[in-house]
């Protein structure tokens, strides 16, 4: 079953590691470590997914997507946005040509 509401629970879990102890939860010390060390992470996870689509192996691929995922909405919330604002940016581009946004990216 698909479960988008998952992403607001990790959220949600994430924002309560704000305020933990960094020895107690990776979470926390991600944050605490700073934007460096999560933008690490998220390029490390992007080249295991890159080498998982390589490899081909589905599972290996979900898993190390999750990864990818995981860390971005760390990211995310490092600078206080969260998943709903990728969806809505998202569901903006639903129904747009792909051609069309690259030219509206161009335009500013
Ligand atoms: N979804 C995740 C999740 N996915 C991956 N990871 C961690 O991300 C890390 C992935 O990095 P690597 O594969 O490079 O493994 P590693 O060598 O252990 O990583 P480093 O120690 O080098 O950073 C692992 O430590 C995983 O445990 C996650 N850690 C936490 N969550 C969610 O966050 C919640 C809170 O976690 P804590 O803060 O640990 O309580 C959990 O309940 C989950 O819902």
């Amino acid at each position: 079953m698909t479960d988008s509401a998952i992403l607001d629970r990790v959220t949600e879990t994430i924002e309560v590691r704000r305020s933990a102890d960094p020895s107690t939860s990776y979470v926390s010390k991600l944050l605490h470590d700073g934007q460096d060390k999560i933008l690490k992470k998220v390029a490390e996870e992007s080249a295991e997914v890159l080498l998982a689509s390589k490899d081909g192996d589905k599972t290996h691929i979900v898993r190390e997507m999750a990864d990818l995922w995981f860390h971005c909405l760390v990211l995310l919330a490092h600078h206080n946005l969260g998943p709903n604002d990728v969806l809505d940016e998202l569901r903006r581009r639903e129904g747009m040509s792909g051609l069309d946004e690259k030219a509206a990216r161009k335009t500013g």
